[in-house]
């Protein structure tokens, strides 16, 4: 495991010191290629972090940020991962940021998530920067235990792009990036808040099987470093 744990006295001193990095990364990326690119988890944990980083001094035109992975909802849907970075990111300085979206108007989540796959194409790879969530069942993207397509997800021999999953603690189907699209990020971030993550994540770096907890795909297999933020 090649990880470094950043801890902070709460979660808003966190967002400020995460928003610091991610906003120091992309400024380089910028500096070196004349263009940067970032994708960002969901749920509930990031909308401090988000707005920090909506107030950081950038280029904010050469920068296209994207979603880690989505729900198949349209972008007005409260769970929608889209509204939350719309509402709390792109906005004030980064609101002149380019947004690519996972979810598309398609009549299965399969198109949709076979249009996403083509549009994030044009952005490159690897991302200069990956920040994931985890949920409390261990899950990190949409990255699901007992997803139905959890195998072919975290398998690094699955092409970068986006694929469908559904899960029982997915609620509505989903659209996710694959671990090889995530795993080699310029920065690669996992933002966790709170005693009881800090439990999954003590329980997903013991040993066991990364279907049970698909966190450990990246803990063990990622090649960038994960760098591990995390608040009481
Ligand atoms: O379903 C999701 O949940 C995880 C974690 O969310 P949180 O509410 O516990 O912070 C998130 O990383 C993922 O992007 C999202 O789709």
């Amino acid at each position: 495991m090649n990880t470094t744990v950043h801890t902070f006295e709460n979660g808003a001193v966190l967002a400020e010191g995460l928003a610091d990095a991610v906003s120091a990364k992309l400024a380089a990326a910028i500096e070196a290629r004349g263009a940067a690119s970032i994708a960002v988890s969901g749920g509930s944990t990031p909308k401090a972090f988000f707005q920090a980083l909506s107030q950081r001094e950038l280029d904010w035109t050469k920068v296209t940020v994207t979603l880690v992975d989505e729900r198949f909802v349209r972008p007005e849907n409260e769970r929608s991962n889209h509204g939350l970075v719309a509402q709390n990111l792109l906005r004030n300085k980064a609101a002149k940021a380019h947004f690519v979206p996972l979810y598309h108007a398609a009549a299965t989540a399969e198109e949709a998530a076979a249009m996403a796959s083509q549009s994030v194409a044009a952005v490159g790879a690897p991302f200069d920067v990956v920040v994931l969530g985890m949920g409390t069942d261990g899950h990190t993207a949409s990255f699901f235990p007992g997803g139905t397509r959890l195998k072919e997800a975290i398998d690094p021999a699955t092409p970068r792009g986006v694929i469908t999953m559904e899960a029982d603690g997915a609620g509505e189907t989903r659209l996710t990036f694959t671990f090889s699209s995530l795993e080699d990020a310029g920065l690669l971030v996992l933002h966790i808040e709170g005693d009881g993550k800090k439990e999954v994540l003590a329980r997903a770096e013991a040993p066991g099987d990364e279907a049970e907890m698909p966190i450990r795909a990246m803990l063990r297999r990622a090649t960038s470093p994960l760098q591990i933020y995390w608040a009481p």
